[in-house]
């Protein structure tokens, strides 16, 4: 967690992370090499087979494993992608979950549990890989990804508030374990929420830094699901909107600013242990989800035409920062304190009373901070010749009735940027800590 390399970092082959850190391992797995080798042993099954009906055909897919995929480990104390460094790219997918078993409920978590484990690792979805299973089966991997490595590709799973109760009824005997923070979220000032992007009963959160590796991840999970679970909505996302670790540098939203400057780090343990993850006794009905966090998502459109038509100063007042170097507009630079108290002209301060920063500021929030995972997007346009273009505002936070719910309400009704935004998509979900190898993510809530 606190040095995690860059990319192009050396780091020798199976050199194993701390459990749960977020540092990457190196070069020790490829969907290739593994192609590779499970096409070995089906060959020769094969051939022992002597072409009868139904056997395993050799892969044909054999190429060098690529230098240095970035992998991150899937088991550890608590799930990657959370205090990782954040990855340029992103599917998010909510499910609403068909069976009304809880055996096949637990055993959907299971086999995405085996399937994600591999996937980060850099290999295909299921045993056999995209080419190598019995000839007369659909393949246990879609396919898409043979020869693209790990990516960094890291899966995080998320339970809604309707996983344990659905008007009123207890879906799958644990209602008396819902935690009493995981409400729906409520509507706040200016919402204009589509239920088609909104809640669901299950999340997963891919990160890669390939499109195709974090699209590939969602599309098997989703075929895996089948007759379990069905996709609800899914949302892609790039240019990452936080740093999430001092070795990034802050990347820009489609206003122009940067964003994540302020973002809690993982380089800071005490502010994650004390703003991002659930402590023990936190909710006598949920020590399940020590450990875990809450992530809150919102699809949120820009109007980027309106914006873009705003002089350089507006802009500037609305955000409080300046746009070249993000600094504050009371002075120093990207990451300098804001001094709130500063005049500026008139009787105005530098920093405007309906700035974002002002507004969205620990000091001015009871001290809370977020963990900011956003993305940008843009989902085509409009049919009024804008571009579908916004923020998916993401944020793992120890509780959302204090650490996300009253900030909003607060923004919702005075932010001066609330004038450019529109939010159109709404989800809470508990997310449990990370797995162990052999147990399945969100076990403890089973148990
Ligand atoms: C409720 C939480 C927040 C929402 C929703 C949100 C939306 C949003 N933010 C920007 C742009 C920027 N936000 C910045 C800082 C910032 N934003 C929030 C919270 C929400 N933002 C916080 C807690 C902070 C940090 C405040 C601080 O400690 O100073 C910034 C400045 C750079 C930075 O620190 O990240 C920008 C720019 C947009 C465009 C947006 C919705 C689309
Ligand atoms: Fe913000």
């Amino acid at each position: 967690m606190t040095d995690a390399p860059s990319p192009s970092d050396p780091q020798a082959p199976g050199t194993a992370p701390a459990a749960g850190t977020g540092a990457p391992r190196r070069g020790l797995f490829s969907r290739r090499r593994a192609l590779g080798v499970a096409g070995a042993g089906v060959a020769g099954t094969a051939v022992g087979l002597a072409g009868g009906i139904g056997v395993a055909r050799a892969s044909t897919v054999e190429t060098p494993a690529p230098s240095g995929p970035k992998v991150y480990d899937f088991y550890g104390e608590h799930q990657a992608g959370i205090t990782t460094p954040a990855q340029d790219r992103l599917h998010f997918a909510a499910f609403d979950v068909t069976t009304t078993d809880r055996a096949e409920l637990v055993s959907l978590l299971q086999d995405w549990t085996e399937a994600a484990a591999r996937m980060t690792a850099g290999q295909g979805a299921g045993e056999y890989g995209p080419t190598s299973g019995p000839y007369d089966a659909p393949p246990d991997d879609t396919g898409e990804a043979i020869g693209l490595p790990a990516s960094g590709l890291t899966l995080t799973f998320g339970f809604g508030p309707s996983l344990f109760r659905e008007s009123g009824r207890d879906r799958f005997g644990l209602a008396a374990r819902q935690p009493a923070a995981l409400k729906r979220l409520p509507l706040f000032p200016g919402d204009n929420l589509d239920e088609a992007r909104s809640d669901g009963d299950l999340c997963v959160q891919a990160c890669a830094d390939d499109p195709q590796v974090a699209v590939h991840a969602i599309r098997n999970l989703s075929r895996i699901a089948f007759g379990r679970a069905a996709l609800r909505w899914s949302q892609l996302g790039f240019g990452r909107t936080s740093s999430t670790s001092t070795s990034q540098a802050t990347a820009r939203n489609l206003f122009g600013f940067k964003d994540g400057t302020m973002n809690l780090k993982a380089e800071d343990p005490a502010g994650v242990g004390a703003h991002v993850w659930v402590p023990g006794g936190a909710d006598p009905r949920a020590g399940w989800l020590t450990g875990g966090s809450y992530l809150v998502t919102r699809r949120i459109s820009m109007t980027i035409e309106t914006w873009d038509r705003q002089p350089l100063s507006e802009q500037e007042r609305v955000v409080g920062r300046t746009k070249a170097e993000g600094a504050p507009l009371s002075g120093g630079g990207e990451f300098s304190q804001p001094d709130f108290t500063m005049a500026g002209r008139g009787d105005q301060p530098m920093i405007a009373t309906d700035a974002h920063v002002r507004l969205a500021h620990p000091d001015n929030n009871k001290g809370v901070q977020l963990l900011r995972r956003g993305y940008n997007f843009v989902d085509g346009s409009t049919g009024l010749g804008r571009l579908d273009a916004g923020l998916f505002f993401m944020a793992y936070v120890t509780d959302p009735r204090t650490h996300y719910i009253p900030m909003q309400t607060k923004l919702s009704k005075s932010d001066g940027l609330q004038e450019y935004l529109q939010h159109t998509g709404s989800a809470l979900f508990a997310v449990p800590p990370g797995a162990k190898p052999g147990e399945h993510i969100g076990q403890a809530l089973f148990a």
